[in-house]
C-alpha cells in the first residue's frame, strides 16, 4: 500500500493535455483560456468625460467666468469641437471630450442661465477626463492563456468582441456505479436496495467544473462488466467510477481491468477515508480511470483529493492551497493519511474549522454538515488552534 503523497504525485503524473475548443463567450465561465486576449483598442478609446457638466479649454478661462454655450455632447455622439475656446460645451459622462478642451467642470459648480455657464472656481487641465488609453493600450494582453476564466473576464471578453472564445478542451466523463444494491432514483429501493446516491453526487461536482458527463450503471456480473467497461474505455477520456473495488467477492473491477489491460498505476492508498481507491490508464486508448471506493463519503473526498488536482495539472492550472485554523484538538493515532470532514467559517478574515461529527465513510448525510476536509498526518497529535492543510469542497 503506499502513502496520500506518492498516490497524489502518480495522479498528476499522467496529466494530459485534452486540446483545444471554441466556445460562446457564456459557456466560457470557468473553463481556461487557451488563447492570449488583446485589447482590440486604446482604452478607453477616446477621452471621455467622467461627470455630466461642462466641458472647457483651461488655458481661456478663470473663476467667475460666464461661458456661452455653444451645443451639447451626449455618449454616443461623434467627437465635437469647441469653436471659440473661451466658450464651452455642454458634456454628459462617457461623452468624447470635444475638440479644443481639456477640462470638465461638472453641473455642481456652474450655474446655468440664458445659454451661459457661470464657473465659480479655475478648472484644473485634464479634470473629470478618463484619458484615451490610460488604462491599457492597443495590443496589450488583457488575459492571459492558461487563466480561469471568472464572471469579472467576461466584460472584459465582451468588450474586446470576444463572442467566441479558444479554451482549453475538457475530458469527456463517464461516471459508472457498479453493485446490485444499488436502484435508480426514481425507484422505491426494497429493504436491502439503496438508490445510487454517488452518481448524482459525482455529475453534480463535474457539472461545476463544466465537465459534461454520462451515467451508467452496470451491475456485479463479470461478463457484463468486461463488455461495457471496454466500450466505455473507448468512448470517454476518463470513467470515474465508485464502489466494487475492495476486497468484497463481488468487487470484480480490478480483476476486470486487468483483463482489459489497464494499466494500474495503484490499489490501495495508506489513508481513510478512500482507502480501497484504484488508479490506473489504458495506455491505447489513453483513458484515466479513477475507481473510488462505494462509501459515499470516500468517493467525495477522493474526488476532491485526487481528481481536481489531477484536472487542474491537465489545465496547466496551479491548484490552491487553504490553511485552516481548528477549534477543536485534532488526533490521528493510526497510520494511515486521514481527511476529516469540517465545517468552516471565516473569523476576522482567518477560516477557522470545527470537526464534523458523523458515522464513518457511509455517512452521507455528514458531507453536507461538512464545508471541506483538513489533512491529518498518520500518528499525530495537535492542540486547539492549531493550522492544518484545508481542501474546501466548494
Ligand atoms: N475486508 C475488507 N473490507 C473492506 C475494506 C478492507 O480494506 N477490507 N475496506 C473498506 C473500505 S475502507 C471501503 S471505503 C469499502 C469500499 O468498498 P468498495 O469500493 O468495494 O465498494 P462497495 O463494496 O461496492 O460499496 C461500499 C458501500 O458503498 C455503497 N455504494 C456503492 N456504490 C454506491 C453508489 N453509487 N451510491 C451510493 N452508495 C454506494 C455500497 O452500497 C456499500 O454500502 O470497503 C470496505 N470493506
Ligand atoms: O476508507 Mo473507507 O473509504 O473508510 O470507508
Amino acid at each position: 500500500m503506499i502513502s496520500y503523497t506518492e498516490a497524489h504525485k502518480k495522479v498528476i503524473e499522467t496529466a494530459m493535455d485534452f486540446g483545444e475548443t471554441q466556445v460562446h463567450i457564456m459557456d466560457s465561465i470557468g473553463c481556461v483560456l487557451a488563447e492570449d486576449i488583446l485589447a482590440d483598442r486604446d482604452f478607453p478609446p477616446f477621452n471621455r468625460s467622467t461627470k455630466d457638466g461642462i466641458a472647457v479649454n483651461s488655458k481661456y478661462i478663470k473663476e467667475n467666468d460666464s461661458l456661452k454655450i455653444e451645443g451639447i455632447c451626449a455618449a454616443g455622439d461623434p467627437q465635437k469641437e469647441l469653436k471659440d475656446f473661451a466658450n464651452c460645451l455642454e458634456i454628459m459622462t462617457g461623452a468624447v471630450l470635444p475638440d479644443n478642451c481639456d477640462a470638465v467642470i461638472m453641473y455642481e459648480e456652474v450655474d446655468i442661465e440664458n445659454g451661459k455657464a457661470r464657473i465659480s472656481s479655475s478648472p484644473i487641465p485634464g479634470q473629470n477626463i478618463h484619458k484615451k488609453g490610460s488604462d491599457q493600450q492597443k495590443d496589450e494582453v488583457l488575459l492571459k492563456k492558461g487563466e480561469p476564466i471568472s464572471s469579472q473576464n467576461i466584460g472584459v471578453l465582451a468588450t474586446v468582441g470576444k463572442e467566441r472564445i479558444s479554451v482549453k478542451k475538457l475530458p469527456k466523463v463517464a461516471i459508472i456505479s457498479t453493485g446490485n444494491e444499488l436502484v435508480p432514483i426514481d425507484k422505491v429501493p426494497e429493504i436491502h436496495q439503496i438508490r445510487t446516491s454517488n452518481s448524482y453526487s459525482l455529475q453534480a461536482l463535474l457539472r461545476q467544473l463544466n465537465i459534461e458527463s454520462e451515467l451508467m450503471h452496470i451491475p456485479d456480473e463479470k461478463d457484463i462488466l468486461e463488455k461495457r467497461i471496454l466500450t466505455a474505455l473507448k468512448n470517454f477520456d476518463v470513467l470515474v467510477l465508485s464502489g466494487g473495488v475492495s476486497k468484497g467477492k463481488y468487487d470484480y473491477l480490478p480483476e476486470i481491468f486487468e483483463k482489459l489491460s489497464v494499466q494500474k498505476k495503484f490499489h490501495r492508498v495508506a489513508q481513510q477515508p478512500g482507502k480501497p481507491f484504484w488508479f490506473g490508464m489504458h495506455r491505447d486508448y489513453e483513458t484515466h480511470i479513477f475507481a473510488f471506493p462505494g462509501n459515499p463519503v470516500s468517493t467525495y473526498v477522493n474526488f476532491h483529493i485526487y481528481f481536481n488536482d489531477w484536472l487542474d495539472a491537465c489545465m496547466s492550472a496551479s491548484s490552491k492551497n487553504y490553511e485552516i485554523r481548528m477549534n477543536d484538538e485534532v488526533e490521528n493515532s493510526t497510520d494511515l493519511t486521514k481527511f476529516l470532514l469540517v465545517s468552516a467559517n471565516h473569523e476576522k478574515a482567518v477560516l477557522t474549522g470545527n470537526l464534523v461529527n458523523g458515522n464513518g465513510s457511509g455517512d452521507l448525510v455528514s458531507l453536507s454538515k461538512a464545508s471541506g476536509v483538513i489533512k491529518v498526518e498518520p500518528q499525530s497529535a495537535f492542540k486547539t488552534g492549531s493550522a492544518f492543510s484545508y481542501v474546501p469542497f466548494r
